[in-house]
């Protein structure tokens, strides 16, 4: 699963990571949340273009969640596939946790429902304003949001022992950096 603040490069580098394994002979699955299936696609109409309270909001990305686990992720894992992820439970705890509080929301996170990736990667990178500005939720937000943001990446990172890859260079410098770690970590040859 790849994670990391906004314009780091996430989804480029989700689809860079599937078009190579493919082509080595893996069947895989990408996804996002919020999004993911016919609800999850709704919620993420509803919350990204509306400003509902963070309570609400928060249900609507577990509930996209739940549904995402059991719909799409659980049975494409079943079927032995590959399931490449663009954003997850790491952008409630930092996104969420930032307005009703890490503890709570790392608690709901840890919900039984809501499976444990094998592995989780933050993609990091300084970003040109000019990349910031295209963000929806910067322009809320400003640079000292997305600054805000980007230290809670890391220091889950640590605190949970996730793997934090530099998105620094070209799009093929990045995604041999993530080939090595997904071959680290077992999960290719
Ligand atoms: N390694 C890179 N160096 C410079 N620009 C990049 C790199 N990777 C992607 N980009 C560009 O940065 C922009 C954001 O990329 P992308 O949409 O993949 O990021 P993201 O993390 O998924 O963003 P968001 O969280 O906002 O959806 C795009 O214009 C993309 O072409
Ligand atoms: C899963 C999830 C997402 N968000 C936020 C983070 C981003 O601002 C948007 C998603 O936009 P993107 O173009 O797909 O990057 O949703 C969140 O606040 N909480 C979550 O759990």
């Amino acid at each position: 699963m790849l994670e990391g603040p906004d314009r780091v490069g996430k989804s480029t580098q989700v689809e860079q990571l599937a078009h190579l394994l493919r082509q080595r002979g893996r069947s895989v699955l990408v996804s996002r949340e919020p999004g993911g299936d016919a609800l999850g696609e709704a919620i993420r109409t509803m919350v990204l273009a509306s400003h509902l309270d963070p309570w609400t909001e928060i249900f609507l990305f577990l509930a996209g969640r739940a549904r995402h686990l059991d719909e799409v992720i659980e049975p494409a894992l079943a079927h032995g596939e590959l399931v490449l992820l663009d954003r997850y439970t790491p952008s409630t705890l930092v996104y969420q946790g930032a307005e009703l509080g890490d503890e709570v929301v790392a608690e709901l996170c840890s919900l039984p429902v809501f499976r444990t990736p094998e592995l989780t990667i933050i993609l990091d990178r300084e970003l040109p304003l000019a990349e910031l500005e295209a963000s929806d939720r910067f322009e809320s937000t400003g640079l000292a949001g997305w600054q805000v943001r980007r230290s809670r990446y890391l220091s889950f990172s640590h605190r949970f022992g996730w793997t934090t890859v530099s998105g620094e260079g070209s799009e093929e410098e990045v995604v041999l950096r993530l080939l090595d770690v997904l071959t680290a970590a077992g999960i290719i040859e």
